[in-house]
């Protein structure tokens, strides 16, 4: 798992480093390892850095100071380096007096365009863990204009560090080089950080626990059922799929055969697609109604089965049984409408609510907003449920405060029916027994890793997502 600090908690670790560390010696460290990141993109790019042209964007902060001491160590490489400076008067002094020394030039924002123009890279050192908003008019054109590739100073300026929101003009970066720890607009604005490289200046014992976490792939490998000599249909856990109507039968052979592709426990289908379901996934035992489908460890309820009194019932039911219930779509409807038949919940009994951001609206009476981990949190407590907020990157908080953020590879899981793969996934998990938060995160890791190998750039579709989940799962271990 990769630990996720927000910058309130970087910012306090950072000065307890400081205080025991000589001045400036942090600043270095960060900086030479930005300057070795962006000497690799330059040579990746051309044949060697000798020559190679580097303008930097310096802002008014500590972040400029890393862009200008950078700077300096790549002159001793032979790379032309201009800064820009947006803030003369405020640049960050000793590294602008190491990037004189070293040969570097300096020059002031209105002659910054030409120096952009040619370069083979620009380092954004606007702002990085103080920012506040989008660019400032003078850095956007600046930014506007670069052709060559962006490395970002420990984040993209302009975007949210807190929340990886963009609501104006910001920089969108091949490159991130962050320092000590990941923040969370590493996780949760991808575009706009492009690939993530960390450099260790020593920060990782200041840290403490983190505010949020990424799971790797070796992370949900782990937690991964796979059967062992021991193992029947039975004990990786039976789970039900009460979804789908005979006029809507997609939503239940979507769920019911991601759920068979999760796992080699029994499937369970309870709902009026039995008929079309056994036909498509003859491993499944598919009844009419939930009421007698057998027993099961864990049921995931709701795509297709409609938000009428018969919905209610079905969800009703489902939540009566005294096991884990993966609640999503009509479903989710249903319990935002009529919150008390969650009444019917045994306490304890695990719930995880997997909405979209129409469908949390619908939970909380408001969107989740630019800070979607705190809304998904804020809903994880209000219901006592682990949240799978879903987006562009999909978090999951739990209602004992752990998060987990998962970055898309790409936005392939956009198409229609993706969400009952999701649910057969989860729900799957959940009968093997996996803790909630952590099948919840697992599940959309290996959706978003499916999407991915599905597509495979073009666009795809929730058939095969379904088909793809077996590659998936092979690719967690590769
Ligand atoms: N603490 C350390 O020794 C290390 C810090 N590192 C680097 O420092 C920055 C954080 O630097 P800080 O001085 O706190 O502020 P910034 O440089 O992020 O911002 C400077 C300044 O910019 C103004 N500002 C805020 N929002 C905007 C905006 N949208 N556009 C323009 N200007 C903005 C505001 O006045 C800020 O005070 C951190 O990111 C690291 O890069 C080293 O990495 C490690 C050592
Ligand atoms: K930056």
């Amino acid at each position: 798992m990769q630990g996720i600090w927000t910058t309130e908690r970087i910012r306090a670790a950072e000065d307890r480093l400081l205080a025991v560390t000589p001045d400036g010696e942090l600043m270095r460290r960060a900086a030479f390892g930005l300057a070795t990141h962006t000497a690799a993109l330059l040579a990746g790019r051309t044949s060697g850095v000798s020559g190679r042209r580097a303008v930097l964007l310096v802002g008014s902060g500590n972040n400029g100071g890393d862009a200008l001491w950078a700077g300096a160590f790549l002159r001793r490489r032979n790379v032309a380096v201009t800064a820009v400076l947006l803030k003369p008067e405020r640049a960050h002094g000793a590294g602008l007096a190491a990037l004189r020394r070293s040969g570097g030039r300096v020059v002031s924002a209105e002659d910054g365009p030409q120096w952009i123009d040619r370069a083979d890279v620009v380092v954004d050192g606007i702002v990085g863990i103080s920012a506040r908003g989008p660019l400032r008019p003078d850095a956007a054109a600046l930014v506007e204009r670069a052709s060559a590739p962006i490395v970002a100073v420990d984040l993209p300026s302009g975007v949210d560090p807190d929340t990886g929101a963009v609501d104006g003009p910001a920089v969108r970066a091949a490159l991130t080089v962050t320092f000590g720890a990941l923040k969370p607009v590493h996780a949760l604005a991808p575009d706009a950080c492009g690939e993530v490289v960390l450099v260790d200046i020593g920060l990782r014992p200041e840290l403490g626990e983190p505010d949020l976490v990424r799971l790797d792939s070796p992370d949900v490998a782990a937690a991964w059922p796979v059967p062992g000599p021991g193992d029947d249909k039975y004990s990786q856990g039976v789970v039900g799929i009460a979804a789908g109507s005979a006029t809507y039968p997609g939503a239940a052979v979507l769920a019911a055969g991601s759920a068979v592709r999760a796992t080699s426990g029994l499937v369970r289908y309870a709902g009026h697609a039995a008929d079309v379901v056994r036909s498509r996934w003859p491993e499944i035992v598919a009844t009419g109604s939930v009421r007698d489908a057998g027993r099961v460890q864990a049921w995931a309820v709701g795509p297709g089965i409609g938000t009428g009194q018969e919905g209610r019932d079905v969800l009703r039911h489902v939540l009566g049984q005294g096991v884990p219930v993966c609640a999503d779509a009509d479903a989710t409807t249903i319990i935002a409408r009529s919150p008390e038949v969650l009444d019917a919940r045994d306490p304890g009994t695990p719930l995880v609510l997997t909405p979209h951001a129409g469908e949390f609206s619908r939970l909380m009476g408001e969107a989740p907003g630019a800070d979607r981990v705190a809304a998904a949190r804020d809903a994880a407590r209000r219901y006592d449920a682990v949240v799978l907020l879903k987006g562009h990157c999909t978090v999951v908080a739990a209602p004992d405060g752990r998060v987990a953020v998962n970055t898309p590879r790409g936005s392939w899981l956009a198409t229609a029916g993706s969400g009952d793969v999701l649910t057969g996934l989860l729900g799957a998990l959940l009968a093997a027994g996996l803790d909630p938060w952590l099948a919840a995160a697992s599940a959309a890791h290996v959706h978003a890793l499916a999407g991915s190998l599905a597509a495979g750039g073009v666009p795809t579709s929730a058939s095969a997502l379904v088909t793809a989940i077996p590659d998936a799962l092979r690719a967690l271990r590769s």
